[in-house]
């Protein structure tokens, strides 16, 4: 039968968002950990998207809040063990997508050996801009992402940078994670996350084809 939801609307969905770690070497070497051989990933819960209009907050728990812009990837068709060669038919669509991390937290987790939930995972955690059909991003290996704060460049990658490409991400995930419509990957940041303090204005983009502005607060 056919779903009578709107993919456009995914975040409204209740869908898992799985996160993909260290996806590009400049910024794996930025906080300097070393560049993986295969995909680093952990997951969202859908309690932490956040649209336009919203503010991000800072958790209480955390002094230096990150923001990391990256390209989402939103499911259209679900699988299991989906193969690199039709993987790109599994896609709808694409989202600007920040992953806000507490990197404070993350500092302390890693070095206790303790998972990244509380770092990666809180409430707005995950910014996200409007849906983007497939069209309107020919190839997601090759697009400009970008991130202002307070009007000042911070990040400007290109997904060329990528060490694992969507095709094989989406392959590589569902062996281990069956995807669902609506589920939204998010591919990793390039270099130049930075923190944000309360009242700052974060403006990002996919090159000219869509841009979302969000301000922070405390919780
Ligand atoms: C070190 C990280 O937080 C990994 C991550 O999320 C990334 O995008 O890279
Ligand atoms: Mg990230």
């Amino acid at each position: 039968m056919a779903s009578a939801r709107n993919v456009t609307r995914f975040w409204e969905w209740g869908r898992k968002i799985i996160c993909v770690g260290r996806n590009y070497a400049d910024h794996a070497k930025e906080l300097k950990n070393a560049v993986p051989t295969e995909p680093v990933l952990f997951l969202k819960p859908p309690s932490a998207y956040v649209k336009e209009g919203s503010p991000i907050l800072v958790p209480m728990y955390s002094n230096n809040l990150h923001h990391e812009v990256e390209l989402g990837v939103v499911i259209g068709k679900g699988g299991t063990a989906i193969p690199r060669a039709s993987a790109m038919d599994h896609v709808a669509g694409y989202a600007l997508c920040l992953d806000m991390t507490a990197r404070d937290i993350q500092e302390e987790c890693k070095s206790k050996g303790l998972p990244w939930t509380l770092a990666k995972a809180f409430n707005t955690s995950c910014p996200v801009s409007e849906f983007v059909p497939k069209e309107k991003i020919p190839d997601p290996g090759n697009v400009r992402i970008w991130l202002k704060v307070n009007d000042q460049l911070r990040q400007d990658g290109n997904t060329s940078q990528m060490i694992f490409s969507v095709p094989y991400l989406i392959s590589y995930i569902s062996e281990i994670i069956t995807l669902e419509e609506g589920d939204l990957i998010l591919t990793g940041t390039p270099k130049g996350v930075s923190s944000v303090q309360e009242y700052d204005e974060l403006e990002a983009g996919i090159e000219d084809i869509v841009s979302m502005t969000f301000k922070v607060d405390r919780q």
